[in-house]
């Protein structure tokens, strides 16, 4: 997993408010290899978001640079931006507000098969089919209205829909929070599964120290816009350097963080 897939550089942004500047992203520098889980984890206002959303070309970083598969990410513009898209994916926390939750799932997955032209449209539907049962839903899920189907469920057509374009990277910014804790589990499940099948690289942002060590290779912890500590997941659990990463740690409950 050598092969650098996503560089951060340098980046900042900040915002104004109330005649106060505040620095949401301070020089954040990081990496993912080519099917590696980074997770992201840090306290409430310790600026994930904001890095998802520069990341995401949702928000103007103010300086800095990204590289994504060998380009310059941030300097990509229409149709290059459009097609270079398809490589990253995202899934959010409240999928009903990411898609129409009137729309049937395979009017949600169909949306990207069509927009990046992923299979010829007489493959779309078996598409479709395949991508459910990726995600672990019943074929005839595809004619459900997404506003009929549980929280987990309605995560797994996100998911679903994400992949469908066949991305290198998949940005998931606080995907399971919502979820109860059993459903949680399985999505956490269906995400390490299909990263190791489909060789996936993801950004796992959290701020649940416990979920992002399930899941990620490395942990990256952020705390007032800057990464203050990056190291494998076990160790980063184990032996946390930074004060951010102890408060982490103590905020997870001991069963999560003993071994068994
Ligand atoms: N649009 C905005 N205008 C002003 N300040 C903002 C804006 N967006 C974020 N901030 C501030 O930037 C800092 C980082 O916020 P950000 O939402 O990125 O943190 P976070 O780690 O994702 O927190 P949370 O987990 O609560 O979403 C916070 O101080 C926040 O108040």
């Amino acid at each position: 997993m050598s092969d650098v897939l996503l560089s951060i550089e340098n980046l900042s942004k900040g915002f104004s408010s109330s005649g106060r500047r505040i620095a949401a992203l301070d020089n954040v520098s990081l990496t993912i290899a080519a099917g590696e889980t980074l997770g992201l984890v840090g306290a409430s206002g310790s600026g994930k978001s904001t890095l998802s959303r520069v990341l995401l070309r949702l928000l103007a970083a103010d300086t800095g640079a990204i590289g994504f598969e060998g380009e310059d990410w941030l300097a990509l513009k229409g149709a290059a931006l459009r097609r270079k898209r398809a490589r990253m994916q995202m899934v959010f926390q409240d999928p009903l507000a990411a898609f129409n939750p009137l729309a049937a799932v395979d009017t949600v997955l169909d949306d990207p098969l069509r927009i990046h032209d992923v299979v010829p449209r007489d493959r779309r539907a078996s598409e479709i089919a395949m991508l459910l049962e990726r995600v672990g839903l019943p074929a005839d899920y595809a004619f459900r209205p997404v506003r009929s189907l549980s929280g987990g469920q309605r995560q797994r057509v996100a998911i679903a829909r994400a992949i469908a374009t066949r991305p290198s990277l998949l940005v998931l910014d606080e995907a399971v929070s919502a979820l109860d804790v059993t459903v949680r589990g399985r999505i956490l499940e269906l995400l390490v599964d299909l990263q190791r099948e489909m060789g996936i690289a993801c950004l796992f942002i959290s701020h649940d120290l416990a979920v992002v060590r399930a899941v990620s290779h490395r942990i990256a912890v952020m705390d007032g816009g800057r990464i203050v500590e990056t190291g494998p997941a076990a160790s980063v659990v184990a032996a946390p350097q930074s004060d951010a990463a102890r408060a982490l740690v103590a905020a997870v409950p001991r069963l999560v963080t003993e071994p068994s």
